[in-house]
């Protein structure tokens, strides 16, 4: 409403302000003026006493310039130290600092004044100068640093580092000094921040000499020298000298000013030959709201923006010697860390809500803006409840997705996770060999045309993948134990994430052998447990904030970083993925997907699709494969005996798995060159064998549909046929083509089949076991649920007859029951709601499947 108004007002208040500016300009001129005035005319002018009037009048002009305005590192500007005494009134005494001029003071903070003075020169320059134009560094090994506690708020504010105490701190210090004065005199003007270094008493003689260095180091090297406790003329060794600094000097009430550089106040070098009397303290509430002033802009200039991760170009870096990204800030500075031979694996902790995903989201967007899908692939594994990385694979919102994915797996099971280890064990030993046919030990020789793709693969929420310490654990450790171990020289790298080290450290012992090789350490709030147990850089970290550490987790090698909020930045990051989309390479697939909620259809499955008549040994199709890349999963039914299919549990999926068998076989044989008899048992089986009645017939199969005593007959006819078939038993051969026997619930013909027939003492199990063992060779098959699996044992006659069904889906029975059945002891099954065990005993396979559900009317209650 009131735009324009509000336009206007702000044009009014920068008016004002440029006025103001002009007018300290203006203020600071006339008194340089007059200074050099009394300075020429000496002590004891006989007009002295109005020059010092006039000094005071345009110095009460200067007590109060426009903040934020001084640029510190282009000249000198003149800054407040106290006020000259003479016989004619006072006046300010201002002395020029910054822009390559510095100070020193012979007594140090030990006498209260100094440090006083010092306080006050500190805050005065960094309220001259706008936020984040200056950084304070404070040395203090006599006082342990008492002298800056008065100003905390500086601290806290993030502009005034903790004071240097020990010689190997002011050494560290002097040593980063040096580093920003090196890096000021090659920046730009623009770019520099003053560094004002405070000394509030001398440091060790050894450390004197590179801050005395500094000092004649020019207005380029945006260093500002305010030294305590240097006694130019003092017993001993002469100190080095300073270079373009006013020197004060204490005595018991005032301060003797020497010449400023440039600006002498006496023609023979005295000084000012009138006392001075220092500033104090400037007041509390000052000093906290610069504090908070600052702050506040430290905190807008250090909150690194998702854009700052991303390279000026698209797909422009080299990933050869390795993969490098941008994770935020330390201070101003950008933090960036690599997948490379000092750091080829990283390990990543923070509790639940710490921003892991956050993180993690920071760092695949942030790669795979900067490497091309040719140089980077990415395999991601999440294995708690969520969304983390659904945002890289196609829904039907958003088609797009991000071309480095290869697969991607949502809320995945254990055996996702192991079978994309394996899938890159495999990888591994094919980098190998490739290597070798180089004559190269390292993916880093290959030469650009020959190198394969770097590999990240990120496991959020790693230490489910040991949660069982079974069998499968053990296999994850094993693979992890060797991909750590090896993948740095195959560009293989790995990033496992988790909200808890806890229960992982054991290992099985192999622990150390791991995580040895993750050298990259990053904790996130409540992720310490990835540092080392001395280490507590963590402790308290805000969101948005991560400790980064390169060398294991050990202390001292930590890098605070702050790291940008991506989901606040939504909208950029699907910018970003379209854009890579868009770019991807023609004909790139999507990755391959694992959603562990999804309920996988038959008809939808790109298998069905590809069945046609004719084909033999016909498959039965039963689900999808928990594999890497969810390939349809089944057992062929050929004329081995056995080829029968056994469904075993109490699960309803039971109906279903017999149905996809009895569906994706029908679609392999032409009209009429199988017939289907279908027997539901089971109580609430009668709409599901009718609906696949329904189904068989409109496919033109002959369908027949019986009860428990038809069963027990149609074996009997079945056991005869296949022996007459056989040449065994005179009769009529059997009708070509299969035929299949479909039944809901096998156990519930038990009593039937057990009966003995009066004429020829052949119970039904008798006929039963002799279709299940010459059946298949005649073209005939078994497609059976079990509710139980001691009655299909019961059925086939002992454990001796196992293999008589050779075709094994358990569903929900005890991995214990079914380890024994099958006689294996090391069997890994936790019996789930949306999986089964696909067991083929004559190829010893055993795969997890997610069962294919019934996509047509519902099933009957
Ligand atoms: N750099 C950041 N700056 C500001 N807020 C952040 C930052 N990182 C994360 N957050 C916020 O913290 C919250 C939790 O983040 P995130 O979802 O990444 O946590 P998480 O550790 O993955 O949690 P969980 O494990 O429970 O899924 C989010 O609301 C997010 O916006």
């Amino acid at each position: 409403m009131d735009g324009g108004g509000g336009g206007q007002r702000v044009g009014r208040l920068a008016a004002a302000y440029g006025q103001a500016v002009a007018a300290h300009r203006d203020a600071v001129r006339r008194w340089e003026n007059a200074r050099r005035s009394l300075a020429a005319a000496g002590p004891s002018a006989p007009d002295n006493a109005e020059l010092v009037a006039r000094l005071a009048r345009v110095g009460a002009d200067l007590a109060g310039p426009p903040p934020g305005t001084a640029n510190l590192t282009a000249a000198p500007v003149p800054v407040r130290v106290g006020e000259a005494t003479t016989l004619d009134g006072s006046f300010p005494v201002l002395l020029p600092l910054g822009g390559g001029a510095h100070l020193a003071i012979d007594g140090d903070a030990r006498d209260p004044r100094v440090g006083e003075l010092l306080r006050a020169v500190v805050v005065r320059l960094l309220a001259a100068a706008p936020a984040g134009a200056v950084r304070v560094a404070g040395i203090d090994p006599v006082a342990f640093g008492a002298a800056f506690l008065p100003v905390r708020p500086l601290l806290d504010a993030g502009v005034l580092a903790p004071a240097a105490t020990t010689a190997a701190d002011v050494a560290a210090l002097l040593d980063q000094a040096e580093r920003h004065a090196r890096a000021a005199q090659h920046a730009g003007p623009a770019g520099r921040e003053l560094l004002l270094l405070v000394a509030a008493s001398a440091p060790p003689a050894r450390e004197l000499a590179p801050l005395a260095a500094l000092t004649h180091a020019g207005p380029a090297a945006a260093v500002c020298v305010l030294l305590a406790g240097y006694r130019p003329a003092g017993p001993g060794d002469a100190p080095p000298p300073l270079g373009a600094t006013t020197q004060l000097r204490l005595n018991e009430r005032y301060a003797l000013v020497g010449d400023p550089p440039g600006q002498p106040f006496s023609a023979d070098g005295t000084g000012l030959a009138a006392p001075v009397l220092l500033d104090g303290d400037p007041p509390a509430g000052s000093v906290a709201a610069l504090g908070a002033r600052l702050a506040a802009a430290t905190r807008r200039a250090e909150t690194p923006r998702f854009t700052d991760l991303l390279p000026a170009r698209r797909w422009a870096e080299p990933a050869g010697a390795g993969l490098r990204a941008v994770l935020g800030r330390a201070g101003r500075d950008e933090v960036t860390v690599a997948f490379d031979d000092a750091t080829p694996h990283w390990l990543v902790g923070g509790r639940t809500g710490a921003g892991k995903t956050v993180f993690l989201l920071d760092v695949l967007y942030g790669l795979a803006a900067r490497y091309s899908p040719a140089d980077l692939q990415l395999l991601l594994l999440d294995f708690k409840e969520g969304v983390s990385f659904t945002e890289f694979v196609p829904t039907e919102r958003d088609p797009s997705w991000l071309p480095h994915a290869r697969a991607v797996g949502i809320e995945s099971d254990r055996e996702y996770g192991v079978a994309v280890l394996r899938e890159l064990r495999a990888e591994l030993t094919r980098r190998a060999g490739v290597l070798k046919r180089h004559g190269v030990t390292k993916l880093a020789d290959l030469s650009p045309a020959d190198r394969p793709p770097r590999i990240v693969t990120l496991v959020d929420e790693f230490h489910v993948l040991f949660a069982g310490n079974d069998a499968l654990a053990r296999q994850a450790v094993d693979l992890l134990e060797e991909l750590a171990r090896k993948g740095r020289s195959y560009g293989l790298h790995l990033v496992l994430a988790s909200q808890s080290m806890t229960g992982i450290e054991a290992l099985y012992g192999r622990a150390e052998a791991i995580f040895g090789q993750f050298p990259l350490r990053v904790a996130l709030p409540g992720g310490g447990g990835v540092l080392d147990p001395l280490n507590d850089a963590a402790k308290a970290l805000p969101i948005g904030s991560a400790v980064v550490n390169t060398a294991g987790g050990a202390p001292g090698a930590n890098t605070m970083v702050r790291f940008p909020d991506a989901h606040a930045a939504a909208a950029d990051l699907a910018t970003l993925r379209h854009e890579l989309w868009a770019a991807r390479p023609a004909g790139a697939p999507p990755p391959a997907v694992f959603r562990g909620y999804e309920t996988p259809r038959l008809t939808d499955d790109p298998a069905w699709a590809g069945l046609r008549p004719g084909v033999d040994p016909p498959l039965a199709l039963l689900g999808r494969a928990v594999d890497v890349a969810g390939s349809a999963a089944g057992f062929t039914l050929d004329a081995t005996p056995g080829r029968h299919l056994a469904v075993v549990g109490t699960a309803a999926t039971g109906a279903d798995v017999v149905r996809s068998a009895a569906l994706s076989l029908a679609r392999q044989h032409a009209p009429g060159d199988a017939r289907f008899l279908l027997v539901p048992l089971a109580t609430g089986t009668t709409g599901a064998a009718n609906d696949l009645a329904v189904e068989l017939a409109a496919a033109g199969h002959p369908v027949e549909r019986l009860a428990a005593a038809g069963l027990r007959e149609r074996i009997a006819g079945l056991a005869h046929d296949i022996a007459a078939d056989a040449g065994t038993l005179p009769g009529p051969a059997r009708a070509p083509g299969r035929t299949y026997l479909v039944v809901f619930g096998m156990d519930a013909a038990a009593t039937v089949l057990g009966a003995t027939d009066p004429g020829t003492f052949r119970s039904g199990h008798d006929d039963l076991r002799a279709v299940l063992r010459h059946g298949p060779g005649h073209g005939v098959h078994l497609l059976g649920w079990w509710r139980g699996l001691r009655r299909l044992a019961d059925d086939l006659g002992g454990a001796q007859h196992r293999d008589d069904t050779a075709c094994l889906v358990a569903l929900n029975v005890p991995g214990a029951e079914l380890g024994l059945h099958l006689g294996t002891h090391d069997l890994s099954y936790t019996p789930r709601d949306g999986r089964a065990l696909l067991v083929d005993r004559h190829d010893h396979r055993i795969r997890l499947i997610v069962p294919f559900v019934h996509d047509g009317p519902e099933r009957e209650r």
